[in-house]
């Protein structure tokens, strides 16, 4: 098959002549002195002709044009597509910018056909691909006027240049000494045609070519011009995993010329052990990155290779990665950053630096370097890490201390990392930004050897290429600069990339990894990748299952997502000992679904009755909130243990009651009855009896026959109605329908008080800061949440630093004082955000953790009052 690409103008027929041009010679249009307009007009006819008779897409024009005659505007619609076919220069310097490049791109050329054919339009024949691209270049100005070194360079280009693709149309009048004329038209061919002898081509003529290009650019057989993964990889079971990593990792990337382009990470001859890849959005980068992962993951066994890998956009490249509906994973990934969170990335990093350590204390040991040399003295395996960063700028462009903090760890990762055989691959839409960030291209650039640059703009080439390395604007969409010395422009290589996506991958490359998932689970080498996906909301139910007692056999209540690495949900535990409540802060629909988790937390960790639920409701009614307190009480109620929902009203003589029973009331005599226990009844007596406990991870409630369960002697009253278990009447006098001595004993009884929205409280009794105080040591715990510090300060009291009273704090949206005060530090950096929560519980952890908080609890959704 004849790739429809290869058409290439090597000759134009133009006003009754015909003249070789692209990879055949160069044009001199002579300029006339005496009618500029017919002489523009040839120019223009020729490169017209040119375009008309090469394939679309693959002739590249660039005009410079000295006296803005403006010969080139019909032909701007060559950039319409989307594909910069046309360059105009418009300076002496652009000029002799572009002929440097030029040179570079015959040298490049060159280098690729490796002397196997005369020309570029011969190889690609042979090849019957597409390689390279052709250059028009076209000088419209007074050659003899022209700086000495555009002289020069423009005569070597004009020498060299056609076989490999670039060819010059030079509009210009002649030099006047005729040795000079002689010289200089050489590799040209001078045109001059009688004007009589000519039909001018007007400007609609040359829109029409250009569009009709545009046009056909449209055309998949015009626009795709892949290379199918597989005919650079070889994805037969004969090489599977039969790569080791002891001296690096290789990689395929696409093809150029005739060679199969790879990449060696961790090559210690070269130093190269890091590389960066850079392109425009739409140029190809995912499809780049997922052509690396699959390439690594075919040669390398997940013994011999680990990869982590961060994504920081919107995007699915990663998700086939992930653990999927079948149960397969890429096994050779430990831990995947869908739209990851600077918090995620940091945390990936420190888990690597935690990983370096380790392996550089072991490598000690053994007496070894490094990676390889400890691998050669001890004959263990030891994995290379590949750690792959999409959009890894949005790591390090924020301006705060976080951003310097993770900057400041990547530069040190990308030197360090070396020896124990951890590699980094950063991509990017745009560095210049935060290559200024990183101390400039000196420090994170200088270890990053390998540049591998995608088409991009010129100041982007430049600040991943460097300053005089402009090549990766001139690119045609799924080429790549491939360049393996710190991007100095000698060594360039422009890449075709292989194509992993669309139908090759649903077809091959979605089974292969089914394959390497099922050879790694019968070789016993594998464990899904810790995924953390941070737009995600957090759902309690998914980690119910860890909501069980601590070591000392604390209960704990969960927090939610910790943004680390193979990381466990946060969990508080509410033990006997000083301080262990835990105040919530902030606003937003988090809050009362965290809050609510907390107490299924704490049910599903009680012995039937070995617990007492209070529920202070002091939330504005809101029908569109999507859990209420009624229905906490009752899911708690379904589960066994005591539950009593205290409305606004009855709150304050409530917590009277309970620190009068438990002796810590601070001498306030009047105990009055406060709750509507009938009332609250009442709304409760349908709820419970086709409700399945067992499908929220909680305890099998009792079934409806056990409402009136014999064993016990209760009634059903007993259990399907809120427990009075306060003592209304007195401390001192017995409830008939308290629990208190049915199973458990007063000392080993938990009271769990959980305040939502207890700013509302208006009078808070002084009791309640007493029970704060003094209750985790009498096992009484107070769960509350407070939208505004100010009115948790107030009911503290002011005597006594209210936040002593609580080791745990989470904040949600709220304001920079409340960050301040809860962490004692009033400068700490923190902003909140919708799905996220600060969370610090001073007794177990070092310093506050971002968290994503619960945002679903498995509640029955009550029908709304009034509906
Ligand atoms: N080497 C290639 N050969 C053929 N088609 C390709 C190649 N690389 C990418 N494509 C196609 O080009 C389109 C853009 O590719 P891709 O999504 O990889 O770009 P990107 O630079 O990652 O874009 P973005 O940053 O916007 O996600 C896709 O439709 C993809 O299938």
């Amino acid at each position: 098959m004849t790739s429809p690409m290869l058409p290439v103008a090597r000759e134009v027929n133009v006003g009754g002549g015909t003249w070789p041009l692209l990879c055949n010679g160069n044009i001199w249009v002579e300029e006339s002195l005496v009618n500029s307009n017919y002489s523009i007009a040839l120019t223009q006819d020729f490169m017209c002709t040119a375009l008309a008779n090469t394939a679309p897409g693959q002739l590249n024009v660039m005009v410079y044009d000295e006296r803005l005659t403006g010969f080139a505007a019909p032909f701007k619609e060559l950039n319409e597509g989307g594909r910069q076919l046309l360059d105009i220069l418009s300076s002496k310097q652009d000029l002799a910018l572009a002929i440097t490049r030029l040179k570079e791109q015959v040298r490049s050329t060159y280098d690729m056909m490796q002397g196997t054919a005369p020309t570029l339009a011969d190889f690609r024949e042979h090849e019957d691909y597409p390689m390279g691209g052709y250059t028009l270049l076209v000088v419209a100005a007074n050659y003899s006027l022209l700086p000495k070194d555009i002289q020069v360079n423009l005569d070597i280009l004009a020498t060299a240049g056609p076989r490999a693709g670039v060819s010059i149309i030079m509009h210009s009048l002649l030099p006047d000494d005729e040795v000079m004329k002689n010289i200089v038209l050489k590799p040209y061919q001078h045109a001059w045609i009688p004007q009589e002898n000519y039909y001018e081509t007007n400007a609609n003529d040359i829109i029409a070519v250009a569009h009709n290009i545009t046009e056909k650019l449209k055309d998949p057989a015009y626009g795709t011009d892949s290379i199918l993964f597989n005919t650079v990889e070889n994805l037969s079971d004969d090489v599977l995993w039969q790569g080791s990593s002891i001296d690096g990792v290789t990689f395929s990337v696409g093809r150029y010329g005739k060679r199969n382009v790879e990449i060696t990470l961790g090559d210690s001859l070269n130093q190269r052990h890091n590389a960066l890849i850079t392109g425009a959005v739409g140029q190809g980068k995912s499809n780049l990155i997922s052509v690396i992962i699959h390439s690594l993951c075919q040669r390398y066994s997940p013994q011999e290779l680990e990869l982590y890998l961060l994504d920081f956009k919107e995007g699915v490249t990663l998700q086939p990665f992930c653990q999927q509906a079948d149960g397969a994973y890429l096994p050779q990934a430990r831990a995947i950053g869908l739209e990851a969170d600077r918090e995620f990335g940091l945390s990936v990093l420190e888990h690597l630096f935690d990983e370096h350590r380790k392996r550089l204390k072991l490598f000690k040991e053994a007496g070894a370097q490094n990676i390889y040399d400890y691998r050669k003295k001890t004959g263990i395996i030891i994995s290379r890490i590949v750690l792959i960063i999409d959009e890894f700028q949005m790591m390090i462009d924020s301006n705060d201390e976080k951003s310097r903090h993770i900057a400041s760890l990547l530069t040190n990762a990308v030197r360090l990392f070396r020896a124990a055989g951890i590699h980094i691959i950063l991509a990017s839409q745009t560095i210049g930004n935060s290559m200024a960030l990183m101390g400039g291209e000196n420090t994170l650039l200088a270890q990053v050897p390998i540049r591998i640059a995608l088409k991009n703009s010129v100041s982007e080439s430049r600040a991943t290429l460097g300053m005089n390395n402009e090549a990766a604007a001139y690119l045609r969409p799924h080429e790549t600069i491939v360049n393996l010395n710190y991007g100095n422009p000698k060594d360039n290589d422009t890449v075709n990339i292989a194509y992993a996506g669309g139908e090759f991958e649903e077809q091959t490359l979605l089974p292969l990894r089914r394959k390497w998932w099922q050879y790694a689970i019968n070789a016993h080498m594998t464990r899904p990748p810790f995924v953390f996906d941070g737009e995600r909301d957090r759902d309690w139910q998914s980690d119910a299952s860890l909501a069980v007692p601590d070591i000392s056999g604390s209960p704990v209540v969960l927090a939610g997502g910790r943004i680390e690495v193979d990381s466990e949900p946060l969990a508080i535990p509410l033990g006997r000992d000083a301080g262990r409540n835990i105040a919530l802060f902030g606003s937003g629909e988090h809050v009362p679904v965290e809050l609510m988790g907390f107490a299924l937390a704490l049910a599903r960790q009680s012995k039937e009755h070995a617990a007492h639920f209070v529920i202070l409701d002091a939330m504005l009614p809101d029908p569109s909130r999507p859990y209420t307190c009624e229905q906490l009480r009752n899911m708690l109620q379904a589960q066994g243990v005591q539950v009593d929902l205290v409305d606004r009203r009855h709150i304050t003589k409530t917590i009277q009651e309970i620190a009068a029973q438990h002796g810590l009331n601070s001498g306030s005599d009047a105990l009055l009855p406060t709750v509507d226990w009938e009332a609250a009844a009442d709304a409760n007596t349908d709820f419970g009896a086709d409700f399945d406990a067992t499908k929220f991870g909680l305890p099998p409630q009792p079934s409806s026959d056990s409402f009136s369960n014999t064993d016990t002697g209760r009634s059903t009253a007993d259990i399907a109605v809120p427990m009075p278990s306060l003592d209304v009447n007195g401390p001192s006098a017995p409830t008939s329908t308290s629990h208190l001595g049915d199973e458990s004993t007063a000392d080993e009884m938990e009271t769990y008080i959980f305040g939502f929205g207890l700013d509302r409280v208006g009078r808070m009794p002084e009791e309640f800061s007493t029970l704060c105080d003094q209750g985790p040591t009498n096992g009484i715990h107070v769960l509350g949440w407070w939208r505004k510090y100010s009115a948790f300060e107030k009911q503290m009291g002011i005597a006594s630093d209210g936040l002593d009273f609580f080791d745990a704090r989470i904040a949600f949206q709220t304001d920079q004082r409340t960050i301040g005060n809860i962490t004692g530090d009033p400068a700490f950096e923190y902003t909140p955000e919708d799905n996220r929560a600060l969370a610090w519980d001073a007794s177990n952890m070092n310093e506050p953790a971002i968290i994503i908080p619960y945002a679903t609890v498995p509640l029955p959704i009550a029908p709304h009052p009034g509906i």
